[in-house]
This record gives structure tokens, sequence and C-alpha cells, in this order.
């Protein structure tokens, strides 16, 4: 593979398109002269454009690298580009992997636009339930949990001759698997005729470990930012941040000259209040003013209002994009000129001890300071097309405080999936493989146990048919177990429809000022047999209504959330279908869901106290309580299964369902009789 003069390499696009379909000349993306100079003149100007030989001279010499550079010098857009043109794609892909969809969508559509195809023909994306990729796919960014999926199906990845893993300082569990599975998949193609290229690349990554698990890889750091971001801290700490990030994004529209902002918040529900209340405020402003239009960005969004926030505002308008950490890397919103950073992400903490995800402060906002380099990311966001501002909510000391990189999810999250992966590829001695950072024994034992405890192991620690269906799913282990299950207690039907309602942040509005009004209401649209069978209750009146707002709003049902609920079963559905999970109801005879409840969620079951207020879980007698967001809360149900166990000021179950404990023996018995409940 040769090196290419960026001109040379203009003039191969060019035969190579001219081979291409006859639909890119024809398309809506086929570029004007015009356009097509001037994407070209702003290229030139990244400073990875300017170090593209040194890039190429280490890739041919190098079967990996490292590549380190400000963030918005190029790196996402051009590399993909300059290995294209230097013929890495001729024998095989490139995969592009990026830690969120959004990303890998906004990512796509930008090369697709500077290379002058349309996006699913020579670039193109692969993200969860959307494939917009085609036979003439070149360059394929996509999520790492998809490359992920394929390396399941295709141990050797032999569709791809290299690998570029993006913003791989993101130590999700994702990235860390890939980043194992890589090295060893390129260790087992180097001796092949077909060698994997690796290229890892981040603006804030520590290059020298990734380099030492590389066997001493090569470094690549690129100097130079394209523009300046001025950094602002507040002078003193903020009590609420909420309220702090409304006032600065109101401070900027007064008082700065125009661009948009980008504001991080904790999740949907702080998205939506401080949606609501900019929204207000806004009516107060002078007439002079221009208008400001909030715009919410988060995960659980359908990818079409995402979108919204990547559209240009109307004349006259600044566009507030209310963002929680999704927009945190890799993606250009080119009308960014300010960014406001809460300093805090939403995270969850997994305790082995106690089997249960530990959620900081109160439920609604699970937040945990960032790391520096997340803050880096963050201001990293402005400064892109033009010159910026970071304010930060929080002091100059405080951010000193901040530690320099997050905690692996490795070594603080539930490890079953990810383990479970890695039995369907082959790989069951943990205790060997290579990890970047090796996960605590503690994680690896209870992923182990759960394993085992759903029957996706045997106790020979081999993995089961069951088990390799359950990493089919798109589900973590105990939810794709209720799937799967779920025919056998002929309830499908409901199990999708409750599987679907858990995966939506929250259906039900509890606004403040409107509470006992919320609570009235939404206890009649309640059932006596817990949370779960109410979420049937919701579904199936949100149905019968045709949807109706009106209807959702009487409820205080978030209807967003509902039409969300309703995608995400549809999409299960055709997991099922393509898996042959039979579909069937059980109509009115509930017990069978219940029932189902019990395998997959084994060991979340309690009986009341006999102070009938605390519980006491079955297998570990641990006092607990149902949350009070649980219908069953002040009810007294005498023994109840729950899907999630959570520490606030108490350990409170929540989601939770009436059962009988004398089913525990006979649909669990691996736990239930050695555990002496039987
Ligand atoms: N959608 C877009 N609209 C306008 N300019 C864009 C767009 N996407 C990228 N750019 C330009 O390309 C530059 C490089 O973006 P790129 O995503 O490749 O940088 P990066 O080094 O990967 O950044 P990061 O580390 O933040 O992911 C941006 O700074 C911006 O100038």
């Amino acid at each position: 593979m040769s090196d290419v003069d960026p001109e040379v390499g203009e003039k191969r696009r060019k035969n190579h398109q001219s081979h291409g379909t006859k639909k890119r000349c024809q398309g809506k993306n086929s570029m004007n002269g015009e356009h097509k100079e001037s994407i070209l003149e702003k290229r030139k100007e990244l400073p990875v454009y300017k170090a593209r030989s040194e890039i190429l001279f280490e890739c041919r010499r190098h079967a990996t690298l490292i590549l380190v550079g400000e963030t918005g010098s190029g790196k996402t857009t051009q590399v993909p580009q300059f290995l294209f043109d230097a013929g890495y794609a001729k024998h095989g892909m490139i995969a592009v992997t990026q830690p969120r969809r959004v990303a890998a969508t906004s990512v796509a559509r930008r090369v697709a636009d500077e290379f002058g195809c349309r996006v699913g023909e020579e670039v193109g994306y692969t993200v969860r339930f959307e494939d917009s990729t085609s036979h003439s796919t070149k360059i394929k960014f996509m999520t790492d949990g998809m490359l992920l999926r394929e390396l399941m199906l295709d141990g050797e990845l032999r569709r791809y001759s290299t690998i570029v893993l993006d913003e791989a300082h993101e130590r999700s569990l994702n990235t860390e698997l890939l980043l194992a599975l890589v090295k060893r998949l390129q260790k087992s193609r180097q001796e092949s005729s077909f060698p994997l290229k690796v290229v890892i690349m981040s603006a804030t990554l520590e290059a020298e470990a990734y380099s030492r698990f590389f066997l001493d890889c090569k470094i690549v750091k690129v100097p130079g930012r394209m523009y300046p971001v001025e950094v602002l801290y507040t002078p003193e700490p903020q009590p609420d941040f909420l309220d702090a990030a409304v006032v600065t994004c109101l401070q900027i529209h007064l008082e700065e000259p125009r661009g948009d902002v980008l504001c991080f918040l904790c999740g949907q529900d702080q998205i939506e209040d401080a949606a609501k209340v900019l929204q207000e405020r806004s009516r107060a402003l002078p007439p002079s003013c221009d208008k400001l239009m909030p715009c919410p960005l988060y995960a659980a969004l359908p990818p079409s209002e995402q979108m919204h926030a990547f559209a240009p505002a109307p004349e006259g308008t600044r566009k507030i994009i209310l963002a929680t950490n999704i927009a945190e890397s890799s993606i250009t919103i080119d009308s960014i000129k300010y960014v406001v950073d809460n300093g805090l992400v939403k995270a969850r903490i997994y305790d082995p001890k106690h089997d249960m995800e530990s959620l900081h402060e109160e439920l609604q906002n699970a937040c945990i300071p960032i790391s520096k380099a997340q803050a880096k990311q963050r201001a990293g966001r402005a400064g892109r097309v033009s010159s910026g501002k970071a304010y930060r909510l929080y002091t100059e000391a405080q951010f000193e405080e901040l530690s320099a990189a997050a905690v692996p999810e490795i070594k603080r999250c539930r490890l079953s999936s990810m383990v479970l992966q890695l039995f369907v590829m082959g790989i069951d001695n943990l205790m060997e493989f290579e990890f970047m950072d090796t996960p605590p024994i503690l994680l690896l034992t209870k992923a182990l146990e759960q394993l085992f405890l759903l029957q996706a192991l045997d106790k020979n620690k081999t993995l089961t048919d069951l088990g390799r269906k359950m990493a089919m799913l798109p589900l973590e282990p105990p939810y794709a177990k209720l799937l799967l299950s779920s025919s056998k207690f002929s309830c499908s039907e409901e199990i999708l429809t409750i599987v679907a309602m858990l995966s939506v942040d929250s259906i039900f509005f509890n606004p403040a000022g409107k509470r006992e009004e919320a609570a009235r209401a939404r206890h009649l649209i309640s059932s006596a047999d817990g949370d779960h069978m109410t979420y049937l209750k919701v579904y199936d009146g949100w149905l019968k209504s045709k949807k109706d707002r009106e209807w959702c709003h009487q409820y205080f049902i978030n209807s967003r959330n509902m039409k969300k609920v309703e995608d995400i079963r549809n999409q299960l559905q055709g997991y099922c279908k393509q898996g042959k999970i039979p579909l069937v109801s059980c109509e009115q005879e509930l017990t069978a869901v219940a029932r189902c409840l019990c395998t997959a969620f084994y060991s979340n079951t309690a009986t009341i106290a006999p102070d009938g207020k605390s519980y006491r879980m079955e297998v570990t007698a641990q006092e607990v309580y149902l949350h009070p967001s649980s219908v069953l809360f002040g009810r007294r149900a005498r023994s109840v299964v729950f899907d999630e166990l959570v520490l606030t000021s108490k350990l409170y179950m929540r989601h939770c369902t009436v059962i009988d404990v004398g089913w525990l023996a006979e649909l669990v018995p691996l736990l239930y009789k050695t555990a002496g409940k039987s």
C-alpha cells in the first residue's frame, strides 16, 4: 500500500466515483463544484490533514497506531478517508467505531458529504436496528456494540481490512471488550495473508497505557487545534445545577454574540424541565431579542427528533441544545459557539456484594462528577468552526479535584452481559483473557453466578443453548431470559410489553406542584398486582385510546415515551420472530406473568416483615423497602418479585409484582433448594 499525495487522493476518488453507481451523480448529495472546493479547502486547514503524510507513513510501518489530537482537529472525519485514499479499502472495509449511535450516524453523514457520496454508498453506518450500508460501502461507521455483534457471528472479521477505534478514551464495557478482542484478532490475523490494521484515536487518552497494551505500538501526536475555546469557571460552587444551567443559557442569550449553545444536563427529566423553564422565561425577553429555541438531545429520543439538534435554527433564533453526555464526544454541530457544562454525568455503580445498582443522590438526579477528560471533551464541542466559550458550572478548584479519566466500566459495572458475549465467542477462560484493565474477581464471579442461575451456563461452566440465544438478544441477560422463557408461560405478548416499558426512562410524569394529582390519576390506572401489571394496563389503555395525547395527559403519562415503548416493542417482536419465539398471550391469566418474572429475577424476591413496612429478601435476608414510586407502596403485599434494587436513603425495590413464595422452589430449584428455602 502506498502513501498518496492529497491531490492524487482526490483524483483516485474521482476515478472511484466514476466507476460508482450513476445514482451518486444524480442524488441529493452529489456536490456542486463550489461546495466541493469549499469542503476541500476546509479539510486542508485541519491539523490532522497537515499530518496526513506522517500518519500514513507510520500506518504503513506499524500494525497498530495510536493517534492523539485535539478535539476538532479532524481525526474522525479525515483519518478514514486518508486510509481509503491510500488503498486500505481495496481488500476489505474500513470500520470506524463510535461509542454512541448519534455520533456514528452524524459523522457518517459528514464524511459522506466530504467524500461526495450519499450515506449508504461508499460511506455508510450501522447502528442497532438501522443499517445504512450497501455492497459499495468502504468506510463503515458503527457503534462499538455493532462491531461486537459482528464479532460474535464472524470471529475473524474478514470483511474488514482496518479497524479504527475512535474515542477510545471512553472506557465503556463495549470499548473495553473491543480493545481486548481486536488485539487478539490482530494477533491471529497477523499470521495469515490478511493482516488487520488497527488505529486507535482520541483527544484525551492516556496514550502510553494504550501503547503498552498494544505491545508498545507507535503513538502519533498531532499538534494544533482549530479555534480557541475560552474556559470560564463559576466563582462559587453551585447549589442547584439545573437552575445554574438555565440562568447561564439565558445570560449567554442576552449578552453574547450570535451562536448556538450546547448545555450538558443529567438525563431526560432534567432536560425536559430545563426546556420548559427556558420556554417560559423566554416569553419575558424583550421583543428586540432573538428568539430562543430549546432543543433536547438524549438517547431515548427517536433519531428523527435527535436530528433537530443538528439542523440549522430559523433566522433570528438561537438554538439551545439540552443534551446528556451523548453529545460529549465525536459530534460536530457547526453552529455551537457556547458550551455549558454542569460537571456531572448520570452513572450507575454496581455493588456486587449486595448484587445491586447504587444510585448517587436521589433517584432523579443519579449523577456523579465527570472526569477532567470529559470536561475537555465537552469544551471541545465548541471551537470547531469558529472560536468559542465553555462555561463550567463549577469552580476551578473543583475542576482540579476531578480525576484525570473516568473509572472504566469494567471496574464498576455488572459484567454478566460481557461475560456471556465472551462465552459465545468461545472465550471461557476469563482469568487468562487479556483485558486492558483486569476486572475485579468479585465482579467476574458474580457474573458467572448470575449466568449459571439464569441457566445460560451449566454447572460445568459451559454455554447452554439458552445462553447462546440470550446473547443474540439486545437485552441484559435477565431481560433476555425473561423474554425467552415467556412462551413457555404462554405470556410472550405481555412480557414483550413489560420489557419495552422497562427499557425507557419513565412513562409517568411526576411534575412538581402536581404530585398529589398525578398520584391520584396513577392510582386509577394501577393494578393491585403490581408495577409490571400496571404497565400492561397502561399500554393496553394507551392502545385503546388510539394513542391519544389527551388520554396520556389525563393519567400523567409521557406520550413520547409511550411511542418509544411501541417502537422498542416492535423491534423486540422482530427478534422473537427471527428466533422463532412463539407470540402468545395469557389474556387475563396474569399469574403466568408473575411466575415468568420469578424465573428471570430469581434472587429478587422478598416477603413482608412483621413490622408491616420493611421486607426481607428470600435469599439473603437483606432488609429492603418498596420504592415510593411502586403502585404497591402502602398496600402491604405479602411477597414480591422486583427487577431492580437501588440504594438511595434506604435499599429500595423498584418495579414490584405480587407473587406466591411457594412458586420459587418449583421455578428456580437451583437457588431455592440449595438455599434451603423450598
Ligand atoms: N457537520 C459538520 N459541519 C461543519 N463542519 C464540520 C462538521 N463535522 C466536522 N466538521 C469540521 O471538521 C472538523 C473535524 O471534525 P472531527 O470530528 O473529524 O474532529 P475530531 O478530531 O475527531 O474531534 P473529536 O476528538 O472531538 O471527536 C471540525 O472541527 C469541523 O471544523
